[in-house]
């Protein structure tokens, strides 16, 4: 179980509070407002932001001061953060070994993951000799290559058109399925949460609510919520 422990995230003048139990083997959505701090809280989580109050705990241990790369997350933003200069094959690598010094088992992961995502053949070519779906599966592959518990994606794929979308949302659902991993993914469209995950955090008016189960979130949405939908 990861436990979130009173926690109150800051940033400048913003606060976020998380009290809750979150099942690691699940998928879950954050979903709400634009400025609301889903963000806030996958940083806090990956690692990168210092809660202000409370802990953090993963199976039973406090990870609250524990490094990012010590956590047992693997985490992709937006951008997709592939460095232009190296080979897609070297992108995943860095999931692995910063210094990019690879055991010829830790070369063979890479190969895995670039095959898991549909990437066969394309290690050696640099990111932007990929089309714009590719470059997400190049970085799915490198979130892969990690083997943590648990996915963090915040909005990975809201630059891709409606149906390179839906087609990377479903890769990440059957690698999932796959691995046994579990996903904590912020979107800011719904059709997203009720696509592959069972439930979502709602996080609004300052609080990171409980995870609920999206059809019953999205079906009779809290009036935050509502708002946001356009209801
Ligand atoms: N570096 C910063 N300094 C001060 N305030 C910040 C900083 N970064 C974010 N904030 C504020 O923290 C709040 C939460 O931001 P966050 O990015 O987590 O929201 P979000 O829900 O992910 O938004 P969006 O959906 O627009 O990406 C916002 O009100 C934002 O203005």
């Amino acid at each position: 179980m990861l436990e979130l422990k009173d926690l109150e995230l800051r940033v400048g003048t913003f606060a976020l509070r998380a009290s809750c139990d979150v099942d690691p083997a699940s998928r879950i959505a954050v979903i709400g407002p634009s400025g609301a701090g889903k963000s806030t809280l996958l940083m806090a989580l990956a690692g990168f932001l210092k809660p202000f109050v409370g802990n953090m705990i993963w199976q039973g241990v406090d990870i609250t001061k524990t490094d990012p790369s010590a956590r047992p997350f693997s985490v992709l933003f937006q951008d997709n953060n592939l460095f232009p200069h190296m080979s897609v094959a070297q992108n995943v690598g860095l999931g692995l070994r910063p210094s990019l010094r690879l055991s010829s088992e830790e070369a063979a992961k890479v190969d895995d993951a670039l095959t898991a995502v549909g990437l066969t053949g394309v290690g050696g070519r640099k990111p932007a000799e990929l089309s714009g779906g590719q470059q997400s599966r190049a970085a799915l592959a490198r979130v892969l290559v990690q083997s943590k518990p648990m996915i963090l994606l915040d909005e990975p794929f809201a630059a891709l058109g409606p149906a390179l979308k839906i087609e990377m949302l479903d890769l990440v659902s059957d690698l999932c399925a796959e691995t046994g991993a579990g996903l904590l993914m912020v979107s800011h469209d719904p059709e997203d949460a009720k696509r592959i995950c069972d439930s979502t955090i709602l996080v609004a008016d300052g609080i990171a609510h409980a995870p609920t189960a999206t059809d019953d979130l999205l079906s009779d949405p809290p009036e935050a919520l509502r708002a946001y939908l356009g209801k």
